[in-house]
């Protein structure tokens, strides 16, 4: 088992990745934690294949564990969703010293966590993501959220888990389609701060979509550690910590224009990912390489890159991107494979250029 840590003082916590994790997860716990009154969220979907093997392994240590499953999809990570997650966490009599668990994709560890933020003004909860996409970005980090038809996670807050368990086993019961959308999140830490991971993804897609054991090690070790050496430098977001938001200023928008039932997080944050290096080629600080390598791996991986929205609907939901200050959109641009910059010279005109174009036109 490979173990990072992420540093960040009381709050400081590790984050295991390996093989066959979710049946010892609670003895590993129990080494840390009194047995405890423990709620364990996941989704209908997850339940069915690992709900039983996680709350045994907790209760097998004595913790006293209440499962409860929610539907899948991004459309459950509202605020009524959390409505009836605090009525379970009363009816199970959770106290400050309980503990969250939650096991499935980013939409159970942004609400979970979410959960565990607030009631009570926070107790402890522990990640088991079992998407790829969860397992590279949305459980590390502490960003727990719920989404507003407004605009996406724009209910949430900054708090870190305990631990984070990722069974890379997981991942041989995920439909393809999420784990190409998780992939896409892969790429994002090659544009942004990993040349080389980058060019293993060029050459190596057959054998991470084969689920071979070394490059999946490869690409889940590599991006936890590149996002758990940002949230160490930058935690609250006030300046690095929005390189993460690479393709998500355009990604969300799409997903918000589309009341997130159309897109899967990572599809959408793929296509933002080709505006945003197209409005780097406009701004004259990329090169055409830059789009077109992203745009290869995309097309072998069959991810949809065309939206057929009206770019005005997407220009009006990128002003509630949580980047926005005062009125000013800051976009994270590519300026080679490995390096981005935050850019405030994004405007309407140059929006309305790029979004009008269908990505392949160019
Ligand atoms: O952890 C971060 O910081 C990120 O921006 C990672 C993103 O991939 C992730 O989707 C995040 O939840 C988006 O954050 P938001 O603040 O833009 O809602």
């Amino acid at each position: 088992m490979k173990t990072i840590h992420v540093n960040l003082s009381a709050d400081s916590y590790n984050i295991y990745i390996g093989k066959d994790i979710l049946a010892k997860v609670g003895e590993i716990v129990a080494k840390d934690k009194e047995p405890c009154k423990m709620l364990l969220i996941t989704d209908e979907n997850i339940e069915k294949i690992y709900g039983d093997v996680v709350a045994e392994s907790f209760r097998q240590n004595n913790f006293d564990v209440k499962l409860l499953s929610l539907p899948p999809g991004e459309e459950q990570k509202n605020i009524e969703n959390a409505l009836l997650l605090y009525d379970n966490c009363f009816a199970h009599k959770l106290d400050r010293k309980s503990l969250i668990v939650a096991l499935g994709g980013g939409v159970v560890g942004d609400l979970s966590g979410f959960i565990a933020a607030t009631f009570m003004r926070g107790i402890p909860y522990i990640q088991i993501p079992t998407s790829l996409l969860a397992q590279v970005d949305s459980s590390i980090g502490g960003k727990v959220a719920v989404n507003h038809p407004k605009g996406k996670n724009m209910i949430g807050c900054f708090y870190q888990p305990k631990a984070v368990f990722i069974d890379t086993n997981t991942l041989s019961s995920l439909p393809s389609k999420e784990m190409v959308a998780g992939i896409a999140e892969v790429i994002k830490y090659g544009v942004i701060r990993d040349a080389e991971l980058f060019a293993f993804m060029e050459k190596s897609m057959d054998a991470i979509l084969q689920l071979q054991d070394e490059a999946l090690l490869k690409i889940i070790a590599t991006s936890c550690q590149i996002k758990a050496n940002v949230v160490e430098q930058d935690e609250k977001e006030k300046d690095l910590r929005a390189i993460l938001n690479y393709g998500h200023t355009i990604g969300h928008a799409i997903e918000t224009v589309t009341h997130y039932k159309q897109y899967r997080h990572g599809e959408a944050v793929a296509i933002g990912m080709l505006y945003a290096t197209k409005i780097a080629i406009e701004l004259g600080i990329a090169d055409t390489s830059v789009f077109d390598r992203q745009l290869s791996i995309m097309k072998n991986l069959g991810l949809s890159i065309q939206t057929g929205l009206k770019s005005e609907d997407i220009i009006k939901a990128l002003y509630t991107d949580k980047k926005t200050v005062s009125g000013r959109l800051r976009f994270v641009l590519p300026t080679k494979i490995g390096e981005v910059i935050i850019s405030d010279k994004v405007n309407d005109e140059m929006l309305y250029r790029v979004l009008d174009k269908p990505l392949l036109a160019f």
